[in-house]
């Protein structure tokens, strides 16, 4: 298979400190995966296939609802938090060329205790998926700064503030519904051709897969559910700080094949610096300007919610 798979065992959740010669080993199998793909499945993270049901179904009973009992939820009706919130389906295009994307998601950008939330149960399994998603980044980041032989706290001290309004970081529930080839526009897909925009990615899909990377060669290969594992990608504001040693590869979902009436979830953990941090090639060079990572996440925004 084309995207690595790598055992993060030595430095999974709980697991305090992980040998040099173990850090060696995942620095470079990790480093080989995203200068190689972009992409990379991690085994053996902490997180468990059990958590993943139990997100991805406390969101499947939201995304059930009727939309009058979701519009209270809808994103930028959060006066803290601009990103927070559900997002009906035709409303995001992560390719701004074409229509709509045929998904409906539910962004978790805020963790502060006066949020409103659609039940107990809901704030209580997506905040805690929240966290572990949290830990887990941060870890994934410390190995990325010594596989590129930088200050291992160099990406971290950026990420102090993830789950706070001066972060962008998200988790975010997305939900296919089932398609209607005769109401299909032309050129819609379940989710457009995109890279991400902050600094990794992570990724969990339910079990039929449909989600599609980019290669270097310019084709696009199939990136399956692998149960147990967390797929991490990297993305733009990482390929920019690293002056494009780390590869930000495009992806999208196709729309099932005619006469399939599946649904898909997924979930997706956005992992972006704090809006305060100034993002400058950490080479030294200038191949990039600097620029702040909130300013550059509204500008991002700007391309797939259309200029508000
Ligand atoms: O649903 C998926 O598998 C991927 C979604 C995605 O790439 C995104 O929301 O950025
Ligand atoms: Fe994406």
């Amino acid at each position: 298979m084309l995207i690595p798979v790598v055992d993060f065992g030595a430095y999974k959740l709980g697991e305090n400190e992980v040998s040099g010669e173990q850090l060696e080993i995942l620095s470079w199998q990790i480093k080989k995966a995203f200068t190689e793909v972009g992409f990379v499945y991690l085994q053996h993270t902490g997180i468990t296939q059990l958590e993943v049901d139990e997100v991805l179904k406390i969101s499947k009973t939201f995304f059930l609802l009727p939309d009058e009992m979701k519009k209270p939820f809808s994103r930028k009706s959060f006066a803290n938090n601009p990103n927070h919130g559900w997002v009906s389906s035709e409303t995001e295009r992560l390719n701004p060329k074409r229509p709509g994307d045929l998904k409906e998601v539910f962004n978790i950008s805020s963790l502060h205790p006066d949020m409103r939330w659609p039940s107990d149960m809901f704030r209580e399994i997506q905040s805690s998926f929240f966290l572990r998603c949290k830990d887990l980044c941060l870890r994934v980041l410390r190995v990325m700064a010594h596989s590129l032989g930088l200050e291992p706290e160099v990406f971290l001290n950026a990420h102090r503030l993830i789950g706070s309004d001066e972060n962008g970081s998200t988790l975010r529930s997305l939900y296919y519904p089932e398609v209607r080839s005769d109401r299909v526009k032309e050129g819609q897909l379940r989710c457009g051709e995109h890279s991400d925009y902050g600094s990794i990615t992570l990724v969990f899909q339910s079990q039929e897969g449909g989600l599609q990377v980019r290669t270097r060669s310019g084709e696009f290969v199939n990136a399956p559910s692998i149960p147990g594992t967390v797929l991490v990608n990297i993305a733009d504001l990482m390929q920019r700080w690293t002056s494009d040693v780390l590869l930000s590869a495009v992806h999208r979902v196709l729309l099932p094949p005619a006469g399939d009436s599946s649904t898909r979830q997924s979930m997706v953990f956005f992992v972006q610096p704090d809006d305060e941090a100034l993002i400058t090639c950490c080479d030294g060079s200038n191949k990039y300007p600097p620029v702040k990572s909130g300013a550059y996440l509204m500008e991002r925004f700007s391309d797939s919610y259309g200029r508000e």
